[in-house]
């Protein structure tokens, strides 16, 4: 196959988690015969301190020619002073704008022993298993921006065709899992929820008249994400509503660090990264839940290596290390980072082990 996958370790648990990312990605490589290459690249702050650049010229060139990026994450207090001209999380920003990754799927389902560990009610969230299709190179993040002492503002711009890739490709999953699409906004106030609305409208009407559609206050969906969160199945919304809404679902789910997420765009080139950030308050101190970064593994042998079967077998082994409570302390375990991403490639190999004495 000779796959080409860049790993961004980047900063705080970044680096912790990546590891883990990269024994994952050599088992599967080793187990499959695939021979992927793999390569590291500086960003965020450990780029900034390097190079003097959040995103340097070199990791972005390599990244282009990639098949897939893994990232850990970015940023931290060391580089957090509000005047400084550049920030960590900039190095991301335009990763993702440079390779056009214009549409982030961040997964969320509940492991029934993860119940318990939410605060939230068991019989709100057994059901949970939902997919927010979250627009990832427009709105607020990308628009532009004044900074003074006394004034400040960030434009929040949207085209039809921003809107409208980005509903298609969430409203296609939500027909693939014969499940309804709840498109997200703040239509009674902004004038880029406005067009959302009218173009998803439109484009739910012309192309998916067989899929159930709605449309939800970002307000009241951040109460029902909580409140009743098995109403919803796929999710879509504008980029800053969908980075603070699936931080909100992550609850659901037991941890930040479960969450895993595939950014992509029109060919298959894709970043991989969990949805947590640098984690500075358990930096360095082999407590970072690595799930979340493995299940994005897995995302990547799905979307961009096309092996759908692969990345069945890592989601799978991630559940069954958690059925066996091979985990880390965030979701009531005691393993180490490393322990935990061990022993998930053990279930991985006794997947196969067992797959092949079927065949
Ligand atoms: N994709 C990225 O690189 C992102 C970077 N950030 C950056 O990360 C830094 C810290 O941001 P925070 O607001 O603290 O958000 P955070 O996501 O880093 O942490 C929030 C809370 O979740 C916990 N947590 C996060 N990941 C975990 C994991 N894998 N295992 C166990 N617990 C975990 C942390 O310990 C913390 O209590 C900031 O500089 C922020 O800009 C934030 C979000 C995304
Ligand atoms: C640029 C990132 C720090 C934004 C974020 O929180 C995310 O993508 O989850
Ligand atoms: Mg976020």
């Amino acid at each position: 196959m000779n796959a080409k996958v860049v790993l961004l370790p980047g900063d705080g648990i970044g680096p912790e988690v990546t590891d883990q990312a990269e024994k994952l990605i050599r088992s599967m490589s080793d187990q499959y015969g695939l021979g992927i290459e793999i390569n590291t690249g500086l960003i965020g702050g450990a780029a900034l301190d390097e190079t003097g650049e959040p995103l340097p010229e070199d990791t972005l060139a390599m990244c282009r020619e990639a098949d897939a990026v893994v990232l850990g994450a970015v940023g931290g207090p060391k580089w957090d002073d509000p005047h400084a001209k550049k920030r960590p999380e900039q190095g991301l920003l335009a990763l993702r704008r440079e390779l056009k990754l214009f549409a982030n799927l961040r997964p969320v389902r509940l492991h029934p022993a993860l119940a318990e560990i939410s605060p939230l009610k068991t019989e709100r969230i057994k059901n949970v298993d939902l997919m927010v299709v979250r627009e990832l190179t427009g709105g607020s993040y990308f628009g532009d921006k004044e900074e003074g002492d006394d004034f400040a503002s960030d434009s929040c711009t949207y085209t039809r065709e921003e809107v409208e890739r980005v509903v298609t490709m969430a409203a296609d999953m939500a027909r693939a899992r014969y499940g309804r699409l709840t498109m997200i906004d703040k239509a009674n106030v902004m004038a880029t929820s406005r067009l959302w609305r009218a173009v998803s409208a439109e484009v739910m009407e012309k192309k998916y008249p067989d899929v159930a559609y709605e449309t939800m206050l970002v307000d009241a969906a951040a109460m029902h994400i909580v409140a009743n969160p098995s109403r919803f199945n796929v999710i879509v919304t504008e980029n800053m509503f969908g980075d603070i809404l699936t931080d909100e679902a992550s609850v659901l789910v037991g941890s930040m660090g479960m969450l895993p997420s595939a950014s992509l765009g029109e060919g298959k080139a894709g970043l991989y990264e969990p949805i947590h950030g640098s984690a500075p308050d358990i930096a360095g101190r082999g407590l970072a839940n690595p799930f979340g970064m493995l299940g994005s593994v897995g995302m990547m042998f799905e979307y961009s290596l096309g092996m759908r079967e692969a990345a069945r077998q890592v989601e799978l082994a991630i559940w069954n290390a958690v059925s066996a409570g091979q985990c880390t302390l965030d979701i009531g375990g005691n393993l180490r980072t490393d322990e935990a991403a061990d022993a998930v490639i053990n279930q991985l190999g006794d997947i196969h082990a067992k797959k092949v004495a079927f065949i």
